[in-house]
């Protein structure tokens, strides 16, 4: 496969539900490898998956998967895999049972089922539960059967739409360690509103808000536009409200009667306080700060 294949390309992409403008004008290439989509309830997100993924509809603009227009939904289906927000299979099969059954709908040979499936169920780390049933399964351990379907008949791209919500944190690196795994060989696109799991696992993010994006490139780049604006200082109780007036803080500890805040600052500030080195929420803050309306609900973890 040609190198420019193994990348989705978008271009003025619009989709609207009714007269809501759900994407406007997305302009965005995603290479191989883990790319995260990080971005606010609402953003858009989950509509950019399942247009991708071909569940949804665009108005206008291009889209193309590896080389194939979304149009096409047939091919592309055959090169993806999805695995919704609200992911369920048959809670009254066993594992084994589910993936054999998903694989014999998607027309895979009885052979290739039964090659395939344990590689897949030891790649998860469900190779013990074979005859556990799926509604038995921990959180944690539906979101892996998940991705085990998911790709199942060997996709080049997976698309994954906010997958650790709700995993205890052992359960989320685990899942993020193993969409690495899976990202070597193909195109892993993960959708998040927590910061986390795009700065563990992604080295090429893009942001979006209200349909828009506002960010497409590496963390590193994205770092790098924040550096030397984001501070440390210690401060009393009763000077918080005054310091949320005044700057964007990115995160706050309290101790007794202090206060250590985290902030965004364009100049030095005016206050004592200790230049450091910026962190993905505060790079996704300070982008977001200008915006009007902006309020401070993205999970930070
Ligand atoms: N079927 C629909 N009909 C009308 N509006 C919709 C529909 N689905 C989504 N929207 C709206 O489109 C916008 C984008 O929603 P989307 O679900 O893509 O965002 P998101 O970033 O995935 O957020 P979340 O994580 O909450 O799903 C939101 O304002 C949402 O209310």
């Amino acid at each position: 496969m040609r190198k420019n294949q193994m990348e989705i390309r978008i271009k003025d992409l619009d989709k609207y539900y009714g007269r809501k403008h759900a994407l406007k004008h997305l302009t965005l290439t995603i290479p191989s490898g883990m790319f995260g989509l990080l971005g606010r309830n609402g953003a858009g997100k989950t509509t950019l998956m399942k247009v991708l993924a071909t569940l949804l509809k665009k108005q206008s603009g291009e889209v193309t998967i590896c080389g194939i227009p979304v149009e096409e939904a047939a091919k592309v289906r055959r090169i993806t895999g999805y695995l919704p927000q609200d992911f369920s299979m048959y809670p009254n099969m066993g594992v084994y049972e589910a993936m054999d059954y998903l694989g014999a709908l998607s027309g895979l040979s009885r052979q290739t089922r039964k090659e395939r499936i344990p590689v897949l169920l030891k790649k998860v780390n469900l190779q013990d539960e074979y005859r556990t049933k799926v509604r038995a399964l921990s959180g944690g351990m539906k979101r892996r059967l998940g991705i085990a379907q998911a790709i199942l008949h060997e996709p080049k791209v997976l698309i994954v739409d906010e997958p650790t919500a709700g995993l205890d944190p052992e359960e989320r690196v685990r899942f993020r360690n193993l969409l690495c795994e899976i990202a070597e060989e193909r195109i892993v696109i993960l959708s998040t509103h927590i910061v986390g799991d795009i700065e563990a696992t992604c080295e090429q993010i893009a942001i979006m808000d209200e349909g828009e994006l506002y960010y497409s490139g590496t963390v590193t780049e994205l770092l790098e536009m924040t550096k030397g604006k984001v501070y440390t200082a210690q401060i009393s109780r009763k000077d918080l409200s005054r310091m949320k007036e005044n700057y964007t803080l990115t995160s706050m500890l309290t101790q007794g009667n202090n206060v250590t805040v985290r902030f965004l600052a364009e100049q030095p500030p005016k206050i004592r306080a200790t230049a450091c080195e910026p962190q993905v929420e505060d790079a996704y803050l300070y982008l977001m700060q200008e915006k009007e309306g902006f309020s401070h609900d993205l999970d930070v973890v």
